[in-house]
């Protein structure tokens, strides 16, 4: 689904990318890695939103910056998520599901699967950051793409909400879509994860079949001090 070779990204002098060679697979693969490790970089760079320094990289079969046409059957929900404030959240939703070549219906629809169906001709300013996160979910839903890339899904939801969002990426999954998920939260997605890629100082630190490297993750993941765990 993603093939990318010694894929460099540079901000000036900061070198976010620093030669990543990965292929994802299709199912559901969780990005892991430390704050400021590339991880973002690394999806935008995936979708075609960056143009990389060096390397290459292939979404979908093809050069994404090339042929951004790619990302219409592609849903993304960044992190933070990014909305014009002064719009309502069905404007927005209308908006994105008109680039994508979905039908307005859809918009209901993706907003009823998130429960944000109440504020939908609400400004987004009035949103508060649960329902941010709501409707940026719903934007990477709307048209039931056949890809969906997730920056943090589970960034500012409340407990109740964690095993909500989970079981419907559970259920799109066993409709065959395909997810890119980058999270620090990722012991709810560890029996749906079928790759797993950890980025860590732009570089790839860890990948593989999920099952085969969970392991290794939960080592990562030990409190700094504890000498089980491994340095990143
Ligand atoms: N648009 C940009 N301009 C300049 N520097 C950037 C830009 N985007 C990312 N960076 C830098 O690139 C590096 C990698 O950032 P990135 O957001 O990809 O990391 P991350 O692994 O997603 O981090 P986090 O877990 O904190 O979200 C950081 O040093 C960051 O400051």
């Amino acid at each position: 689904m993603i093939e990318a070779e010694n894929l460099h990204k540079y901000f000036g002098p900061i070198k976010a990318l620093q030669g990543i060679t990965v292929e994802i697979p299709e199912g559901l693969t969780l990005i892991l890695g430390p704050n400021g490790g590339g991880k973002s970089t690394f999806m935008k760079v995936s979708l075609g939103l960056y143009r990389p320094t060096k390397g290459t990289v292939r979404l979908l079969g093809k050069d994404p910056w090339r042929h951004p046409e790619t990302r219409e059957s592609i849903g993304v929900a960044f992190d933070p998520g990014r909305f014009p404030k002064l719009t309502t959240g069905r404007e927005w939703l209308e908006f994105i599901a008109r680039a994508r070549g979905a039908n307005p219906g859809d918009v209901e629809k993706a907003a009823r699967l998130f429960g944000i169906e109440e504020a939908l001709d609400r400004r987004i300013d009035g949103y508060s950051s649960g329902m941010l996160k709501r409707l940026s979910l719903a934007q990477a839903f709307v048209g039931e793409p056949e890809v969906v890339f997730l920056d943090e899904p589970l960034a500012n939801l409340d407990f109740e909400s964690v095993p909500e969002i989970v079981g419907i990426i559970k259920r799109w999954k066993e409709r065959g879509r395909s997810f890119v998920i980058i999270s620090h939260i990722w012991e709810p997605f560890e029996a749906l994860a079928d790759y797993g890629v950890v980025i860590s100082g732009g570089k790839v630190y860890l990948e593989g079949e999920f099952g085969q490297i969970t392991q290794d993750i939960v080592k990562m993941f030990r409190p700094v001090g504890d000498n089980r765990g491994r340095d990143l």
